[in-house]
């Protein structure tokens, strides 16, 4: 029997120019840059078991879609969009029930002329990139919203120490080391009809002044405290995710080279690397009942 299926098409890449961004300055456009994946849930029982495919909505049309409301209802915010997105398949197909769409959106700033910011012309900026996925139960939708790929380093501020020690322990304990790991959050909102994009941007600032502000004694720490500001500064947030990896520093022995280093001079290590995650959930809130409408990544 057929159990829990979802098909759609994955990763439309989609940048949409809005050409009249400020009617006042012709010729200065703005640019939205996503990777959208759309995946429809319902009945396509007949469709695994006998090939039927009256039900199917072609995930070429899922594709098409998403170019045709970029242009006909610009892009805004990747929340919005995918919302709309989503309302559209289950509001017209009578047997789609629901789905899970998901963009992640890569930011672009304005190329310098001269100290111009140019109209026209873009500097990709940097890896990090904004995520966002959006579920719909019938009507019901979820949303959890996040970041990925954003990295940080502070150089000092950060200790560990106080672990047990047994055979296998060589770690010397240190009260001033390098913290620098890179940054995969996501957050559950508990409301619709929110602005998406400002709450994107004071969360992440959030997140990352914590980060800067705390004195950590392990990341675990730091990234409690990351989740706990953003709780209890966004009442509409129902629960944080976190995860990242512990970038570690060694510190280089110039000893053999008669030279001190006062933590100054570091290998930075690629693998391996600690990996830390965590939830923060606020007290008393209702648990989501659907496991799927909490955010993907881990357990
Ligand atoms: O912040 C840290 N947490 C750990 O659990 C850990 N383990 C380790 O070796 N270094 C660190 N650092």
């Amino acid at each position: 029997m057929l159990g829990a299926n979802q098909y759609g098409k994955a990763e439309c890449r989609l940048v949409r120019v809005t050409r009249d961004a400020d009617p006042a300055r012709p010729g200065y456009h703005e640019i939205t840059d996503l990777n959208v994946t759309s995946q429809l849930r319902g009945d396509f029982v007949t469709c695994h078991t006998e090939g039927d495919n009256s039900q199917v909505v072609a995930t070429d049309t899922q594709k098409n879609t998403v170019y045709a409301f970029a242009q006909e209802f610009g892009v805004g915010a990747p929340e919005d969009f995918l919302l709309r997105l989503g309302r559209h398949f289950v509001g017209g197909f009578e047997w789609v029930s629901g789905g899970r769409f998901e963009a992640e959106q890569y930011a672009w700033k304005r190329i310098g002329v001269d100290g111009v910011p140019h109209d026209h012309a873009f500097v990709r900026a940097g890896t990090e990139t904004r995520t966002t996925v959006v579920q719909f139960d019938g009507e019901e939708a979820f949303v959890v919203s996040g970041l990925k790929d954003c990295v940080v380093l502070k150089s000092t501020g950060s200790e560990f120490h106080g672990f047990p020690r047994d055979r296998y322990t060589t770690l010397v304990e240190t009260d001033d080391r390098i913290l620098a790991t890179s940054v995969t959050a996501w957050w559950r909102y508990t409301e619709l009809g929110l602005d998406y994009d400002a709450l994107f941007t004071g969360i992440r600032e959030l997140l990352l002044s914590t980060f800067a502000g705390l004195h950590s004694l392990a990341l675990q720490q730091t990234i409690f405290a990351m989740g706990k500001a953003v709780l209890e500064a966004y009442p509409m947030v129902g629960e944080v995710k976190l995860s990242c990896p512990n970038k570690h520093h060694f510190l280089v022995d110039l000893s053999p080279f008669g030279q001190e280093n006062p933590n100054e001079v570091f290998y930075a290590a690629d693998r391996p690397y600690g990996l830390i995650q965590a939830t923060i959930e606020r007290e008393g809130a209702p648990a989501e009942p659907r496991a799927w409408a909490t955010i993907p990544g881990f357990a």
